[in-house]
């Protein structure tokens, strides 16, 4: 080779690659018609294996080396996934929840209290409403740190028939009574449709618990009402499905939504569930609502709460969610896993300094 043939060659490469940058930009714009058609189109999948193996077919009639066929196939099957990847991102970008149709965060107004505001909140309170004396023992401890919001129980969807399955209305009038002594909000779970209009006379913030993330006609009554509502993600969703489930709330209007990652289940026996934190800054990215992080939940280990809680606000969580009874002993539901309440007063001494410098300074 002479010395000025490798530029030549090296500019002639150049161009052939700025031919196939066209090409496939071309063919991607091709793909994207062919999306919205599917989008029309009743029961057509996306992804089509058929026609994917009839164009590598055509292709390899074709082919006449120097790449070795596995080569050529390998390559064209990383364009198919490509452009199946651009015609999903098309998809998502008409979902309300997300980023691309809203770059600004949406702010969960909790009677004045804006979650999502980039200050970082604390959502506490018992599992499972027991009594009046309990709830009011914990919302004014609570109520004393600085925490505007208390969560309790009423409703308990349980995984065993026989377990606690809560006080019904009952709990929901406790946690109103409560609420409206100290001056704090109610956030608290409904399971069923019927359910959602009388719940509004009673709490702030509904929360759509775990094994209902994917009660499609749940999370559309909760969309038509005026309620901030509180999303868990299901124990076996993906992100992608969390995000739809929010997207089945607000496609009815109702904006004011929190994302709540509650653990996950795999394989890992160490942990009640598995912390998903990863999915913190990825709600973040795609959504634009606020997301919160249940401790409790999550780790089912009193041991892990601080650590779990810092993690997750260091990671962009707007809030941490943690469960605390006067006496975890005899609790009726979740008894190992919630804190006392010194021991939630150490918890919110770690992970919120500001807050108690706060109080100090206004008493
Ligand atoms: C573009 C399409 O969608 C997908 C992408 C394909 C491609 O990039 O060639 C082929 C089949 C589908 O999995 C299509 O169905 O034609």
């Amino acid at each position: 080779m002479s010395r000025n043939e490798l530029p030549d060659l090296r500019e002639e490469v150049d161009e052939i690659n700025l031919q196939i940058l066209s090409l496939l930009n071309k063919r991607a714009e091709i793909v994207q018609e062919i999306g919205e058609q599917k989008k029309k189109g009743v029961g057509v999948n996306r992804y089509d294996p058929v026609r994917e193996r009839e164009s590598l077919d055509l292709l390899m009639k074709h082919h006449e080396g120097p790449f070795e066929a596995s080569t050529i196939q390998h390559i064209f099957k990383e364009i198919f996934k490509a452009s199946l990847e651009l015609q999903e991102d098309d998809n998502r970008k008409a979902l309300l929840v997300s980023r691309k149709a809203q770059p600004d965060n949406t702010l969960v107004d909790v009677n004045g209290v804006k979650v999502g505001d980039g200050e970082q909140r604390f959502i506490m309170g018992p599992c499972a409403v027991e009594s009046y004396e309990q709830v009011k023992e914990v919302a004014l401890s609570l109520k004393d740190q600085g925490l505007t919001m208390l969560r309790g129980g009423a409703f308990k969807p349980r995984s065993s028939p026989y377990d606690f399955q809560g006080l019904g209305e009952e709990g929901l009038k406790i946690l109103k009574d409560v609420a409206d002594e100290t001056g704090m909000s109610v956030v608290s779970e409904i399971l069923t449709p019927q359910d959602v209009e009388k719940a509004l006379d009673y709490v702030d913030v509904i929360q759509i618990g775990a094994r209902n993330m994917q009660n499609f006609e749940l999370l559309k009554a909760v969309g038509r009402v005026n309620k901030p509502v509180l999303l868990k993600r299901g124990l076996s969703a993906t992100i992608d499905e969390f995000i739809n489930a929010a997207e089945y709330i607000m496609s009815q209007g109702n904006d004011q939504i929190m994302l709540c990652e509650r653990g996950i289940r795999t394989y890992e026996k160490a942990t009640r569930n598995t912390l998903d934190i990863s999915a913190v800054p990825i709600l973040k990215k795609e959504t634009h609502l606020p997301v919160i992080v249940d401790v409790t939940h999550s780790t089912g280990r009193k041991d892990l709460l601080v650590p779990t809680a810092k993690a997750a606000l260091a990671i962009g969580a707007d809030a941490i969610m943690a469960e605390v009874h006067p006496d975890p002993a005899v609790a009726l539901s979740d008894s190992a896993q919630q804190m006392n309440i010194p021991e939630s007063q150490e918890f919110l001494k770690e992970l919120n300094p500001s807050l108690n410098l706060n109080l100090a300074k206004s008493m």
